[in-house]
């Protein structure tokens, strides 16, 4: 399985890069995570919030294949705990299918994401800025990972 991670923003400063790359190089082959980066709409002086976020969401469709299991971040999403989260990859995994996980971008996720997501999932119940949302997901891609293999860097 390969988790294809969906995210609105490019040009990131060095820290994200570093933080990101910091987890998801620990991740193992049998469940990569590569990152897709989208670029963001232009955003111009007459505010078009749901005219940016439909562009990026089409941008975002395009860059997942049919067969994926798709999963968007959002707040109002459901919220797993980290185990809850390994037994989900462990689903994952089960199924076989690769599994796309779409990050919005300073406006959110446009209606036609939401609607071809197969799960919501909720981090926190605070909104966070999408450069950290990519940090934290691949640290508990990663925790949970440990989880499902009985590695130590998890300590409940
Ligand atoms: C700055 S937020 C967008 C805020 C926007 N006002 C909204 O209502 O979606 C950018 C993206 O980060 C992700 N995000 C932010 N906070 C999150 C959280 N607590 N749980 C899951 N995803 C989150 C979502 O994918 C969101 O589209």
């Amino acid at each position: 399985m390969k988790i294809n991670l969906v995210a609105v923003g490019n040009k990131m400063p060095g820290w994200v890069t570093e933080g990101y790359e910091e987890y998801s190089k620990r991740m193992p082959r049998e469940c990569g995570l590569q990152l897709t980066e989208i670029t963001p709409a232009r955003r111009t002086k007459n505010a078009q919030p749901e005219q940016w976020k439909k562009e990026e969401g089409q941008r975002i469709l395009a860059a997942i294949p049919d067969n994926q299991h798709v999963v968007a971040l959002e707040v109002t999403g459901q919220s797993w705990s980290t185990e809850v989260l390994s037994s989900q990859m462990q689903q994952w995994l089960t199924d076989g299918r690769d599994v796309a996980l779409m990050i919005g971008g300073p406006d959110g996720l446009d209606q036609s994401c939401l609607q071809r997501a197969n799960q919501k999932w909720s981090l926190s119940a605070m909104t966070l800025p999408h450069p950290l949302v990519r940090i934290v997901l691949a640290e508990q891609l990663y925790r949970a990972w440990t989880i499902l293999q009985n590695h130590p860097y998890h300590r409940s």
